[in-house]
């Protein structure tokens, strides 16, 4: 298995080029279940979840052709065609690997009228249940069946008739499932306590492209109208906020300056805020975003929420960054109970943080140094590179599986600003 060693020390500065979005892409890809027509995704990351997701869609019968296979291409284009659908079952060993897989149950049963679907694990970060997709999907007039580890779902005869369904918690992966689902039912579907982050905005715009009747974009009350069939399109998968707001934490925490080309200010503007209250300079044009530490690094309380709040998937990249400023930061994670594995790590290369359920308390500065640590779920990995990259000496990363799951080549981005950094075969 593959590991990263970083040398720590050098001042990043420079562009790097900011990917689609993973947790985009991995809502558009199902769209394709929905017609019977082409679908082009353009600016698709290269990304391990997105090989498994074309795996899964092939699974159904639904061909995908990829253009921009080159390894320097930076982005790909994949057109799925689903003209005969000719499984509806998700299996264990394809869903097991990818979470998002879930998503493919609404668009399934709209479109087949019932889907069969293996359950997804938990993982590193917490339990993470899908009662919430289920009860939607009930609402809509599904039944739904639970038997050996997979989900069953069977629309009655002549389609889903939609309903009504009101979150008790914001879901993004609840939100999408019902609304793959609700734009091809017989009725009206209205969300109440809707997730409205970037990314559901992005599959409601698809949808929509493929002829979807769908009020309150990026709100959370959302009103379906169903439509008797979706066309194919082509679509442009919006920038990774995430992959962005990672960058501008390295580059802060070697007191660098970076141009994130491609990121979308706005959809990423609770890190922008976090950052600036951490004293960064942050500069944004319709182009990109630039990031500069041009002044001492201070401490700053941060609490995750449901967008437009600070996103839970740049926690754990804000906490290696705080362990360098002056003074002690309280960081509150409300989205995931089990989401500071990275801590114990980042305590192994000098970092003084405490945590007491779900707040971490980060005393700084700390002089960190390079250590062996372990990559524990795909954002943990990220915040241990940033750290890295200030730490005095050698870090090695392993475990870097997850890592390929959420960033297109890492390292070669990295390197392209001036860090230290290299993947290598494990021993
Ligand atoms: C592929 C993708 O887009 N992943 C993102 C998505 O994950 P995902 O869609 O899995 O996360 P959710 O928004 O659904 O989870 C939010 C909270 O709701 C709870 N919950 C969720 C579903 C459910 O049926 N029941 C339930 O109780 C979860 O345990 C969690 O506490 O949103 C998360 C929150 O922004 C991000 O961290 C993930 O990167
Ligand atoms: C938790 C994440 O992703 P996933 O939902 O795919 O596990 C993430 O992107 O940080």
């Amino acid at each position: 298995m593959d590991k990263l060693i970083i040398r720590g020390g050098n001042r990043l500065s420079g562009t790097i080029p900011i990917s689609g979005a993973k947790n985009a892409a991995l809502t558009l890809i199902p769209c394709a279940i929905l017609t019977e027509e082409p679908l082009t995704l353009r600016n698709l990351p290269r990304l391990a979840d997105i090989d498994g997701f074309q795996h899964l869609m092939n699974q159904f019968g639904i061909t995908t052709a990829i253009q921009g296979t080159r390894p320097e291409d930076f982005g790909r284009v994949m057109t799925l065609e689903g003209t005969r659908i000719t499984s509806s079952v998700a299996p264990y060993d394809l869903v097991r690997k990818m979470r998002a897989s879930i998503l493919v149950l609404g668009p399934m049963l709209a479109r087949m009228g019932e889907a069969t679907v293996s359950m997804p694990g938990g993982c590193a970060i917490g339990n993470r249940p899908i009662d919430l997709h289920l009860k939607a999907l009930e609402a809509f007039g599904a039944q739904i069946e639970l038997t050996q580890g997979y989900v069953k779902a069977i629309a009655p005869d002549g389609g889903l008739p939609g309903g009504d369904f009101d979150f008790p918690v914001v879901s993004v992966g609840a939100t999408e499932n019902a609304l793959m689902a609700a734009v091809l039912a017989n009725g009206t579907s209205r969300l109440f306590n809707a997730a409205r982050e970037p990314e559901i905005v992005d599959l409601c715009n698809l949808l929509v492209a493929m002829g979807a009747e769908i009020e309150g974009i990026g709100s959370s009350d959302l009103t379906i109208h169903g439509v008797k069939r979706l066309n194919g399109a082509t679509y442009k998968v919006m920038p990774d906020r995430i992959e962005a707001g990672s960058y501008a934490c390295a580059a802060a925490i070697t007191g660098g300056d970076v141009r994130l080309e491609g990121a979308n200010a706005h959809d990423m503007s609770s890190t922008l805020a976090a950052l600036r209250a951490i004293g960064l300079e942050v500069e944004e044009d319709a182009k990109g975003v630039r990031v500069a530490a041009n002044a001492p690094l201070k401490p700053t309380d941060l609490t995750t929420a449901p967008f437009p709040g600070l996103a839970t998937d740049m926690q754990a990249q804000l906490m290696s960054l705080l362990s360098k400023a002056n003074g002690t930061s309280v960081l509150k994670e409300t989205i995931f109970e089990n989401r500071f594995m990275h801590v114990p790590e980042l305590t192994r290369m000098g970092a003084d943080i405490a945590t007491e359920g779900r707040t971490a308390i980060v005393k700084g500065p700390v002089d960190l140094t390079g250590a062996e640590v372990m990559a524990t779920d795909l954002r943990a990995s990220m915040s241990l590179i940033i750290a890295a990259l200030a730490a005095e000496g050698e870090t090695q990363v392993r475990r870097i599986y997850h890592l390929d799951r959420g960033y297109e080549r890492l390292e070669e981005k990295l390197q392209l600003v001036g860090a230290d950094i290299e993947r290598v075969g494990d021993d």
